[in-house]
C-alpha cells in the first residue's frame, strides 16, 4: 500500500479533498499545491515509483520464498484504491494476503489507517490478512541509510565533517498523538539513534516536516525552523537532511527538502545535501521482506 499521488493536474482536486477527508480544500490551498506540483516539474514521480517498489518487491521476495505471490497495489488517496485493490483480490479468488505499507514507521494515523481499511474489506471478502506495522529497525534498511549518508559526507572535505549538521526527518503529525501514546515520535529518535551508531555519526538531529496546514499544534521542531536554529546555535557550515520516513523522491522530498530546506541554508551560507532516497534498492526491499517472513 502507499500515498498515491495525483496522475494529472485535474487529479490534484480531488485528491486534496480525498486527503481532507471530503472536506474541499479553498482555492487558496488548492493554488498552493498546484504551485508545489509545478515546482517539482508537474507531477510527481511518486506513482511511477510505487509501481517500480512494488514490482521489484514482488520479485526478491517470490525468488526467496516458496510461495508464489501476486502483486496488488493499494492507495490511501487516489486509485486503485486499497479497497480497489480487495475487491480485485476477491475477483481473482485469493484467500490469503500479506500487505506492506511503503512507509518505514508506525502511528496509528498513518500506517494504522491503510492497515484497518486493508482489515476491514478483506473481512468483507473472507480473505485472511497479515500486515506489517514497521520495518524502521530492519537491519538491510539501516545498512542503506548508513551508506546514503556517508555518501552525502563523501561530498563533503573531511576537515568540515565536525561542522556538519545531520537532520533525520519524517511527516509531523499531529502533536495530540504523543497523549495517545503513538510509536511514531520514539520511532524516528531510535531511528536516528540506531543510524548515528552504526554509522558512527556526530551531530545528529531530529525534525518533523511538511505539517498540515491546520491550527492545532504539529509535532516539531520543523525541519526549516531547526536548520536555522542551529545554524546560529553552533554554526554549522554544511547540512545533511535525511527524511527517512518517506521510501523515495516525491513532493515532499523534492520541495519540502530540496527547496524550502535549501532555501534556509543558501540564507545563512551553508552547504545543502540530501542523498539518493530508497526507491528501489534492494536493502530497502529487504527489510519489508524481513517482516513480510515473521507474520
Ligand atoms: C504521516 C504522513 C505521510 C508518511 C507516511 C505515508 O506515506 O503514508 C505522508 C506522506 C505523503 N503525503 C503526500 C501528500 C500530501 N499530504 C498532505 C497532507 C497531509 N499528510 C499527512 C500525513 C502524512 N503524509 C497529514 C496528517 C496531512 C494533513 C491532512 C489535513 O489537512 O488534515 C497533502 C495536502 C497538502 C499539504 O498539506 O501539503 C498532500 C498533497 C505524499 C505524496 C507526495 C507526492 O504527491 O509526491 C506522501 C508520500
Ligand atoms: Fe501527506
Amino acid at each position: 500500500m502507499a500515498y498515491g499521488t495525483p496522475y494529472k493536474e485535474e487529479d490534484i482536486e480531488p485528491y486534496y479533498t480525498h486527503i481532507r477527508h471530503g472536506r474541499p480544500p479553498s482555492e487558496e490551498a488548492l493554488q498552493d499545491l498546484k504551485d508545489r506540483y509545478e515546482a517539482i516539474g508537474g507531477i510527481s514521480p511518486l506513482a511511477d515509483t510505487t509501481e517500480r517498489q512494488a514490482e521489484a518487491l514482488l520479485q526478491q521476495y517470490n525468488s526467496k520464498s516458496e510461495d508464489e505471490y501476486q502483486l496488488y497495489i493499494g492507495l490511501k488517496h487516489i486509485d486503485p484504491f486499497i479497497e480497489d485493490a480487495v475487491k480485485q483480490m476477491s475477483e481473482d479468488g485469493i484467500k490469503e494476503a500479506e500487505s506492506v505499507v511503503l512507509a518505514p514507521h508506525y502511528s496509528n494515523f498513518s500506517v494504522g489507517t491503510y492497515n484497518q481499511r486493508a482489515q476491514e474489506e478483506c473481512e468483507k471478502y473472507g480473505i485472511e490478512l497479515k500486515s506489517v506495522e514497521s520495518f524502521y529497525d530492519e537491519q538491510p534498511f539501516l545498512d542503506f541509510w548508513t551508506e546514503a549518508v556517508k555518501s552525502s559526507l563523501s561530498e563533503i572535505d573531511e576537515a568540515e565533517h565536525g561542522e556538519t549538521a545531520i537532520i533525520v526527518s519524517a511527516h509531523s503529525l499531529p502533536e495530540k498523538i504523543k497523549e495517545q501514546n503513538d510509536p511514531y515520535p520514539g520511532q524516528l529518535e531510535e531511528t536516528a539513534q540506531l543510524l548515528k551508531e552504526q554509522a558512527d555519526l556526530q551531530n545528529v538531529f531530529v525534525g518533523w516536516q511538511s505539517e498540515g496546514n491546520t491550527p492545532e499544534p504539529w509535532l516539531g521542531p520543523d525541519v526549516q525552523d531547526l536548520t536555522r536554529d542551529l545554524y546560529n546555535e553552533h554554526g554549522f557550515k554544511h547540512f545533511i537532511y535525511l527524511p527517512l520516513g518517506f521510501v523515495c523522491e516525491h513532493l515532499e522530498v523534492l520541495y519540502d527538502n530540496d527547496y524550502e530546506c535549501k532555501v534556509v541554508c543558501d540564507e545563512v551560507g551553508a552547504g545543502y545535501h540530501r542523498p539518493t532516497m530508497p526507491n528501489t534498492d534492494e536493502r530497502f526491499i529487504q527489510a519489508m521482506i524481513n517482516q513480510l517472513e515473521r507474520l
